[in-house]
């Protein structure tokens, strides 16, 4: 890429750097013109889209040689290699593969599906059976598993009945002796009684938690252009919307670890992509999904022996398609990407992009439009993009193209038309498109063993794809928001966090959000990511999460006041300016007393009793050297990070905690109390004492966080719960206001790993809490959202 680049004329790099839509056409032939005469491009076109160069065919030649580490591995006992081994093997198995007269694939699922078992893994190893049994329906081993798995899982009925069928399809006389010993070992014990299976079910959809009939609105707005709106009143916690991606990519990171379709993590058992070795599945049903229909199998499928007519019905109901080929979308999106090097080797992005054409080339197909790439109406930042940024769209829509083209020539021609059609899809892309997240509870176990293993379970979320919902995207972002989003397989689901009335804009958050960080942090991130200056109230009127989350301590002890440096000043005073964006003065409707008197010092700068200056303190105007303090911050911050560190590495010198626990006391006599880093200071200290042992310490530490986070960000259900869980928060929350945030459940789940591991019987109070406001986000989803909440409540 930086090759073409370099390749590039000077005057052709000018003109691209000022291309606007309208001329994009142009700018797009004249680079397409250029790169066509240059060998390398071709090259690099051949190597990414041509099959004969990738790097994703199947062979038989490698599936076999996994095959045989797996069998090794098996023989030797070491269940986990051998089942790594066999999923590669079957990911590199082609279809028709023959092994000794038998599908390579169907042996494979066998083989596997022995592992499975032996792991305990029993209903993964059905599905591997029925994988197997589905490819070759006399294949006497699978149903032989499949009576085992059956009888470990006291399916006694269906027991008998494979292993009926395994006697009757086997054909050495040894085989035969071993299963007929099985059948009259359950036919003796259980006498065929049938006992209900306790299989976990994976299937999301038996979930009901239906959009309630929240009739939404698309209107437009000056300063933020379209948004949505809701016609009538709309409690907290409402299910707003739900909506199916137009199009969507497996995150590259998470390739190996989750489903290419349905995002989830990936079982034990992957299902591999027909034909190429790169996507996986965690089902056939994803699977199928993926290449757009269902693939028969043809060979060996014809039984050979002759069965009562239950057991041949038996054998049908095991064997049979178990997906409704009805429901499959017809346009696989993996389809056009399958066995080439391209998806692979391309940013996300590019792969989405390429979903989108592909699907709208198919509709096109149908619906016989006049240009093959639909537009999908959605706004885009191309005017705003920096020079650099509209000749990479350039460089991708031209290569992206080009490898469509390779193999569906007529249907994705090559001209400036169409390749600023999808430099624009790009950018709308880039403004649009949403991180599909899953919720992961990981543990962080202690590098000390000798005191205990224990462990702080904690909350991260984790980009598992990304993705384009159309009316998702008409959503506008608040740094407040009063809905949120989350995903089920690849579902997204909006919710309202308040109540919000008619009328009032539905807005969620991009990804800054106050309290978490200042003005500053978040006007900056939304410009780097989305190209817009962010008009949510947050950023257009006084809060005192902004003013307080960065800010210093009076020098004054008695002083309760806020000291402010100059980066924080300038933002707040443009935040009360009038004129700023046309909005209204809002420091009335300011509810607390404190938060009114600095806004106020911050409106009227001139006649003030103290100036309004960086390192002044606005209530009594004390003056506080803050080189200096910023100073002692950064030594106080290293010297805790340096006791953090020390724990990782297993050796703590003797005075590392007394110096990290004073350093505490210098950035507790420094900083303003709701002052972010006190929270991390605290955090930190939390997990430390955890990791050695010292619960106690650990949990005063993360309360003390939660503290300072939650002065940030509360709402009045959480607060109740709060002040039962912690009278002395009373004092502090009265005199703050913010709003509901997930971020304070996540910090009670630390907690409450904490005081489940010392018995503390706060624990109960806190879990309470953390299923009172994860239920506010997430409803009734809340249990498939946070799997772990489950195990917390059952240590109780
Ligand atoms: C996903 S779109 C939302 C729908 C968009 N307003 C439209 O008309 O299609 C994101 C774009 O909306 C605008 N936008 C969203 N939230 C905004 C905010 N808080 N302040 C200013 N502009 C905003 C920006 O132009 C941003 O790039």
């Amino acid at each position: 890429m930086e090759e073409l680049k370099s390749a590039i004329p000077k005057t052709l790099i000018l003109s691209i750097s000022q291309s606007n839509p309208h001329n994009l056409p142009n700018t797009c032939s004249s680079l397409h013109d250029f790169f066509n005469q240059l060998p390398q491009f071709h090259q690099m076109v051949e190597d990414l889209a041509h099959m004969e160069t990738s790097l994703f065919l199947k062979t038989k030649k490698s599936a076999l040689e996994f095959k045989l580490k797996g069998n090794n591995c098996f023989s030797n006992g070491d269940n986990s290699n051998a089942l790594r081994f066999y999923t590669q093997a079957l990911r590199a198995a082609p279809r028709d593969a023959d092994d000794k007269g038998r599908s390579l694939v169907a042996t494979l699922y066998v083989n596997r599906a022995a592992v499975l078992q032996k792991m305990g893994l029993l209903v993964e190893c059905l599905h591997d059976c029925k994988r197997a049994l589905a490819i070759s329906r006399s294949y006497s081993k699978a149903w032989f598993r499949r009576g085992k798995a059956n009888i470990s899982m006291g399916n006694y009925d269906d027991a008998v009945c494979d292993l009926k069928v395994s006697l009757c399809t086997e054909q050495s006389l040894s085989g035969k002796r071993q299963i007929e010993g099985e059948l009259k070992l359950i036919l003796d014990h259980h006498n065929g009684k049938d006992f209900p299976p306790d299989v976990a079910k994976r299937n999301e959809s038996d979930i009901h938690d239906q959009p309630q009939q929240i009739q939404l609105q698309c209107v437009s707005t000056e300063m933020k252009g379209r948004g949505m709106v809701s016609l009538t009143d709309v409690p907290q916690a409402t299910l707003l919307h739900t909506e199916e991606p137009y199009a969507a990519v497996v995150s590259k990171h998470c390739r190996e670890t989750h489903c290419h379709f349905c995002f989830n993590e990936l079982p034990a058992d992957i299902v591999p992509c027909h034909s190429c070795s790169l996507a996986m599945y965690c089902s056939q049903l994803c699977q199928i999904h993926a290449i757009g229909k269902h693939l028969q199998y043809t060979k060996n499928h014809e039984l050979g022996v002759d069965l009562s007519s239950d057991l041949e019905k038996y054998v049908e109901s095991v064997t049979k398609a178990s997906v409704d080929g009805g429901l499959v979308e017809q346009i696989g999106e993996h389809k056009h990407e399958c066995g080439v090097n391209w998806p692979a080797a391309l940013p996300t992005e590019i792969v989405l992009a390429g979903r989108v054409i592909m699907k709208s080339i198919a509709q096109h197909r149908c619906f016989d439009k006049s240009s093959p790439i639909v537009n999908l109406e959605l706004c885009h930042n191309y005017v705003q993009l920096s020079a650099e940024a509209k000749l990479e769209l350039h460089i991708s829509s031209i290569i992206l193209l080009h490898c469509l083209h390779h193999r569906y020539s007529s249907d994705v021609p090559l001209n400036g038309e169409t390749i600023s059609q999808c430099a624009l899809l790009l950018s709308q892309i880039n403004v649009n498109s949403m991180a599909i997240v899953r919720m992961r509870s990981s543990d962080s176990i202690s590098p000390l063993s000798s005191a205990g293993n224990h462990t702080t379970n904690t909350v991260e979320q984790v980009r598992v794809g990304q993705a384009i919902y159309l009316a998702g995207s008409l959503f506008n972002h608040s740094c407040q928001p009063n809905i949120h989003t989350y995903f089920l397989s690849r579902t997204l689901y909006i919710r309202t966090t308040d109540f919000v009335v008619a009328g009032h804009p539905l807005e969620l958050s991009y990804g800054p959000q106050v309290g978490q960080w200042s003005c500053k942090e978040r006007q900056s991130a939304l410009k780097e990511q989305y190209a817009f200056v962010c008009s949510c109230t947050s950023c257009s009127q006084l809060n005192l999460s902004d003013l307080v989350i960065n800010s210093f301590r009076c020098l004054d002890p008695n002083c309760s006041g806020v000291v402010l440096d100059s980066s924080v000043v300038n933002y707040e005073k443009q935040k009360v300016n009038p004129f700023r964006c046309g909005l209204p003065l809002q420091v009335d409707k300011l509810e607390h007393d404190e938060v009114k008197r600095v806004a106020s010092l911050l409106c009227t700068e001139t006649g003030s009793a103290h100036q309004i200056e960086p390192g002044f303190c606005l209530s009594c105007g004390a003056y506080r050297n803050l080189e200096a303090s910023n100073a002692a911050i950064e030594r106080a911050e290293i010297c805790i990070r340096r006791w953090e560190d020390s724990l990782d590495s297993g050796k703590v010198p003797s005075n590392m905690l007394s110096n990290a626990l004073r350093s505490l006391d210098v950035l507790k006599s420094t900083l303003h109390p709701y002052n972010k880093k006190v929270a991390e200071a605290e955090d930190y200290l939390a997990q430390a004492f955890c990791a050695i042992g010292e619960l106690q310490r650990a949990c005063h530490h993360c309360q003390s966080s939660i503290k300072v986070n939650l002065t940030m960000l509360y709402t009045d259900r959480t607060r109740q719960a709060i002040v039962r869980f912690c009278g002395f928060l009373l004092k502090i929350l009265e005199k703050l206001y913010g709003k509901d945030n997930i971020v304070i459940g996540n910090e009670l789940v630390k907690l409450a790993s904490i005081q489940l591991s010392f018995g503390d019987p706060a624990v109960e109070q806190t879990i309470n809490m953390i299923n009172s406001i994860f239920s506010q986000h997430y409803g009734s989803h809340v249990s498939i959202m946070f799997p772990h909440l489950k195990f917390l409540k059952r240590s109780l």
